[in-house]
């Protein structure tokens, strides 16, 4: 029997602090057919709620070095401010939302980042997503909206890029589902030329992508979204789509598509 789909899609800073792209970004995914997750970052909101507290932010290689105090406000503003916002927002729009970090119903479990060159601090590689208690929210009618925090198991939470927590979450749900990662930000897609938003690349395979990674085209915000598609399609993931929001609905196919 053919699996079911299941959409995972996720927002980041460019739609969440941008209120008209938030709103209809929500309209067009509270109308998305079939099954569905959210995921949602928030870095920018961090950054600003973080400086006003007098805490500094740096960020490595698109990964935010997270000291206990800056665990504190991500906390508040991933797992708080920026996830019961859009719950209430997509409640408003009768799509039965629920909120969740990787530590509810133990849903991704990660670990702590080892210290090579660079320490991290409280961030989290992924090792397990746990298909089975996220589907049974799915099974009982709940729309899951994850943010970009995971746990160790042993108390501690960690923070995790929204990107990775989404290719792992589609990796791992994608054992009992058809799934396809939308990556939706506030561009048509990957483009040639970053400024020219016409330049979109349709479709990009592991061969193209070698390159594109040479020429630097693939860069910054892109580099956490693709670093890992290729294992991600190789381990279950059926698509990888990237543009802007009009890409969940059928009339628009002017986006990015990355397959195997
Ligand atoms: N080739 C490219 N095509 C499109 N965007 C690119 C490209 N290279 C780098 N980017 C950057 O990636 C950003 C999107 O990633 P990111 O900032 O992480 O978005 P979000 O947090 O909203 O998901 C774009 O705003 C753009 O500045
Ligand atoms: C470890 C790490 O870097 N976590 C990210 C999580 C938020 C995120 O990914 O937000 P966007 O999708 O809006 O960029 C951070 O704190 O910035």
């Amino acid at each position: 029997m053919p699996k079911e789909k299941l959409a995972i899609v996720k927002i980041g800073g460019n739609i969440i602090e941008d209120d008209s792209l938030l709103k209809s970004f929500l309209h067009i995914f509270s109308g998305l057919e079939g099954k569905k997750i959210l995921v949602h970052g928030g870095g920018k909101r961090a950054t600003s709620v973080a400086s006003k507290l007098g805490i500094e932010s740096k960020m490595v290689n698109g990964r935010r070095i997270t000291d206990a105090e800056t665990l504190e406000v991500i906390t508040m503003v991933y797992g708080g401010l920026v996830n019961k916002n859009i719950v209430a927002k997509l409640q408003a729009l009768n799509i039965d939302a629920i909120g969740l970090t990787g530590a509810d119903a133990n849903t991704i479990y990660s670990e702590k980042r080892p210290v090579k060159d660079i320490d991290y601090g409280f961030v989290g590689d992924v090792k397990k997503v746990n298909h089975q208690s996220v589907d049974k929210l799915i099974q009982a009618g709940f729309t899951p909206v994850f943010c970009a925090i995971t746990h160790d198991g042993h108390g501690q939470l960690l923070n995790t890029n929204a990107d990775t927590i989404t290719s792992q979450l589609a990796v791992g749900m994608s054992r009992i589902y058809e799934t396809t990662i939308y990556y939706c930000f506030e561009l048509n897609g990957v483009l040639k030329d970053i400024n020219d938003k016409d330049s979109v690349i349709k479709h990009i395979n592991s061969a193209s992508y070698s390159t594109l990674l040479k020429e630097g085209i693939i860069a910054e915000g892109m580099l956490p979204k693709l670093e890992n598609c290729f294992d991600a399609l190789k381990n279950g993931v059926e698509t990888i789509n990237l543009g802007n929001t009009s890409m969940l609905t059928k009339e628009n196919d002017n986006f990015t598509r990355i397959t195997l």
